[in-house]
């Protein structure tokens, strides 16, 4: 029987006792385990093949009890004297594997649901004469199990323990930590005490002692962190250096959605232990005398307005955004501003070719021109501060009736909004879309509906231009609403240069958004 099999610390994961598919193996791919079972590197899974003898060949389910704990059933519907029960890994759930004096440990991802994974390993004594090649098959899984993505990650893992609903420090501990673990990361946490205390640790973080920095919380901790390496004086270094990332653990998880493609917390955990060095476009905000970075969005109008307006009436949660934007769209609120673009694409036609010709090419890499500067700031301004004169060569919009102002570096605004289907991380530019304010509340709202069968970039209302830098000047109102990433700003003129991968997040592809582009 195959009691060699000698702990599985989980339940069945898919695949147990279903029949056997062909497989392209690589070689060396197959490790013999006991004297029923064999460990396969298949083309990007690991298989794990039992092969079970017997007498007669009466179809029934046999119960396959585990040593240590826990047991499979296993259904055997051919009846053959020899029958083979097959459980299948993607390599991408593989965490980790090692040899030890009792055998063999697998550790894995297992999936508990369709959105969530958990920790599990499985043990297996290895046969004397399998020893010798034992340590070459393991080092080859792990290999397959990474690829190009950075092993045991050093993470400084930062959690605001009042993001969301307040529970950002249980949902870390249940359901990350532990993949975390399992993946040989090296793990420091610590817990923001208030407002502005992340980007505090991130302008005095040892960037050679950590690979990433890990905001358990919405969007505003990974803004702040980014903030705080801007302030080093080695910015340009920390920011190349040290990749930020995120638990999604608040209300609002745009930069989880748009890297790791998932809202739960175990799955973007398992997507930053596989995650791929991304080089990511920053936006230096200039505003009076500031300059801040920017990785997300900055808005202005409705959509600033039905966000940062309805602060008062938080307790609806995300219902708050869409009772703001239909009371002031009832309003018929418009939003007067002077806007100056530096154009690089305009045109959706040409906005779609540059998405797929990007999409097409391999991820590129950083170019470092020779020796690292192990000093430099952040990157001069090409276009001057907002309080320089607009560059000759922008173009000049006047907007009496604006109703929206959005400019997007990531797709995804929110789960399932994928406002900027063409945004890639490092172009280079930012998307910006405007929507006048005299189109029919109709026409609005059908936009809405477009935005949620993503179908919205190609609606006539919905103007859409590439940019490389803008500057934003609002009129005719003393106070309103504009927002940087998510967070009010005062209500005056800024300027927006975009500096060309600056920054480094941990992406699944390592160049492109989790969302479906503009086709
Ligand atoms: N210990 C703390 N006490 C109070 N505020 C904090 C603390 N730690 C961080 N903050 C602040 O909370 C703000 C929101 O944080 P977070 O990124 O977790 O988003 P959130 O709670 O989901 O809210 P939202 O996504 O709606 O912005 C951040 O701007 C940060 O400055």
């Amino acid at each position: 029987m195959i009691s060699d099999t000698v702990d599985d610390h989980s339940s069945s994961e898919g695949g147990v006792g279903s029949d056997v598919k062909s497989y392209q193996t690589i070689d060396p791919s197959t490790l013999d385990v006991g004297d029923h079972t064999s460990l396969i590197l298949a083309a990007s899974s690991l298989l794990i093949i039992v092969k079970l003898s017997f007498p007669t060949n009466t179809p029934f389910t046999l119960c396959v009890r585990l040593m240590g704990c826990g047991s499979i059933w296993v259904s055997l519907t051919t009846g053959n004297p020899e029958t083979k029960a097959s459980r299948e890994i993607p390599f991408y759930n593989v965490l980790w594997a090692d040899l030890s004096q009792a055998g063999i440990i697998i550790d894995y991802a297992q999936n508990t649901s369709k959105n969530s994974v958990s920790a599990a390993s499985l043990r297996y004594v290895i046969n004397h004469d399998q020893r010798p090649r034992a340590g070459t098959w393991i080092a080859r899984l792990i290999d397959l199990a990474y690829g190009n993505a950075q092993r045991s990650k050093r993470l400084k893992v930062l959690i605001n323990p009042f993001s969301g609903k307040s529970n950002a420090t249980n949902l870390y501990h249940q359901y990350a930590e532990p993949i975390f673990a399992a993946a040989h990361c090296a793990i420091d946490v610590e817990s923001t005490g208030c407002s502005g205390h992340a980007a505090e640790i991130a302008e005095h973080i040892d960037i050679d002692a950590y690979d990433v920095i890990v905001a358990c919380s919405g969007d505003g901790l990974p803004y702040e962190i980014l903030n705080g390496l801007a302030r080093k004086p080695n910015a340009a270094v920390a920011l190349s250096k040290v990749a930020i990332a995120q638990i999604p653990c608040g209300s609002g998880n745009a930069m989880a959605w748009n890297l790791c493609g998932t809202g739960s917390v175990s799955l973007a955990a398992l997507a930053i232990v596989k995650g791929l060095k991304t080089q990511l476009d920053l936006a230096s905000i200039t505003q009076g005398n500031l300059r801040t970075l920017s990785f997300l969005s900055q808005s202005f109008g409705i959509v600033a307005e039905s966000d940062l307006g309805t602060e008062d009436i938080r307790w609806m949660g995300p219902a708050r955004f869409t009772y703001g934007f239909l009371v002031r769209l009832l309003r018929k609120s418009v939003y007067p501003c002077d806007l100056a673009f530096k154009v690089e694409i305009d045109g959706k036609a040409d906005i779609k070719n540059h998405y797929l010709s990007h999409a097409g090419n391999p991820p590129e890499s950083r170019s470092t021109n020779g020796a690292e500067p192990q000093l430099s700031g952040l990157p001069p301004l090409k276009y001057g501060t907002v309080r320089d004169d607009i560059p000759q060569d922008w173009e000049i919009i006047s907007f009496d009736k604006l109703s929206s102002f959005y400019a997007g570096n990531m797709a995804y605004m929110s789960e399932n909004a994928n406002f900027f289907p063409a945004a890639l991380p490092s172009d280079g530019l930012l998307d910006v879309v405007t929507v006048d304010g005299t189109i029919s509340r109709r026409t609005y709202l059908s936009m809405m509906k477009k935005l949620e069968n993503e179908t919205l970039f190609d609606a006539p209302e919905f103007k859409v231009r590439k940019v490389s830098g803008y500057r934003l000047i609002p009129r005719d109102r003393v106070d309103g609403y504009i927002s940087i990433d998510g967070e009010k700003v005062p209500f005056e003129p800024f300027q927006v240069e975009v500096h060309k991968g600056l920054g480094t997040v941990l992406s699944k592809s390592g160049h492109l958004y989790e969302a479906k582009g503009p086709i």
